[in-house]
């Protein structure tokens, strides 16, 4: 590992290979399947490294491909029957959906002990109590890469940019519940680039190419770039400016190959999570 950056792939390959181990000694197969709706080429290839990855870990593992044009009852049907097939321990329906389907609504459909992605409202609500539940995968993996960077949180001041339902806000609930003291800043917060100088520990989330200057971090500190951005001649860059950045940082993630491997390795995390819970 290179000083300073901190290796999602192989952070990534390490918790793969402990819930392959995992899986190998359960009395049954954790069984998951991704619903993908229409073509968006970037789920297509998350899609796919999501399937392989399950499948090496044992899992039992499938996607479901519904056309562009399927509407949002078809989508809602195939949810149900999810939830219903006792097969199923984790159902992930993938992000972005067509425009003739309500996010929010499907999303609502998944059995809460199926929700492997986090992101139903009543596991949101067990995390931001402090209760049991399943945690969105990226700010898990988030948490696994602090932890492999032996970055302290406790009594850490973390700044989280970005305030997603799906990563910003189970970020900063994460960060506080490993007590971390916690600032969540925005795109209409008042002078970022000082907010984000106070950080120890800085997550960017925010969705904008390189948008962190390396002035906004200060000396020693912990930045995680959750942010993937294409840019117009294919390349891909972080919500940081990375060579700036690492110049203070005291330890970094890349992109690719910081956060994106982690995310897939906590989905598997989370459904053998699901099934050991939901079949005991
Ligand atoms: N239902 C969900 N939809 C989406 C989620 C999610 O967590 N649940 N997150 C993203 C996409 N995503 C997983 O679905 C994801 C994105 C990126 C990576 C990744 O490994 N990225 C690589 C680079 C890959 C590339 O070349 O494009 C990296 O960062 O190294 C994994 C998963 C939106 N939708």
């Amino acid at each position: 590992m290179t000083p300073g950056i901190i290796d999602g792939k192989a952070v990534a390959a390490e918790l793969r290979a402990r819930i392959a181990a995992r899986v190998a000694t359960l009395p049954f197969t954790p069984g998951l399947r991704v619903v993908r709706v229409g073509h968006d080429p970037a789920s297509g290839v998350y899609v796919r490294n999501k399937d392989r990855a399950a499948q090496a870990a044992g899992l039992d593992s499938a996607t479901i491909q519904m056309p562009d044009t399927a509407t949002e009852a078809e989508l809602l049907a195939t949810v149900a029957a999810l939830n219903d097939d006792p097969a199923v321990d984790g159902i992930l329906v993938q992000l972005p959906l067509p425009p003739q389907i309500e996010a929010a609504k499907v999303l609502a459909a998944i059995d809460p002990a199926k929700d492997v992605d986090g992101f139903h409202a009543m596991n949101a609500g067990r995390l931001a109590t402090g209760q049991k539940g399943l945690v969105p995968c990226t700010p898990k993996g988030v948490m696994h890469l602090l932890a492999a960077a032996r970055t302290p949180v406790a009594g850490a001041r973390a700044v989280v940019l970005g305030r997603s339902n799906i990563v910003g806000k189970p970020m900063a609930a994460l960060l506080l519940a490993a007590d971390a003291t916690v600032t969540i800043v925005h795109s209409r917060t008042r002078d970022l680039a000082s907010e984000c100088r106070r950080a120890e520990i800085l997550v960017a989330a925010v969705g904008r190419p390189e948008m962190v200057k390396g002035d906004w971090i200060t000396e020693g500190a912990t930045v995680i770039d959750v942010g993937i951005n294409r840019l117009p001649n294919g390349g891909l860059v972080g919500d940081v400016d990375f060579a700036a950045a690492r110049q203070r940082a005291a330890a970094i993630t890349p992109v690719p190959g910081g956060v994106g491997p982690m995310t897939i390795a906590c989905l598997l995390e989370n459904t053998v999570e699901a099934a050991i819970a939901r079949r005991g």
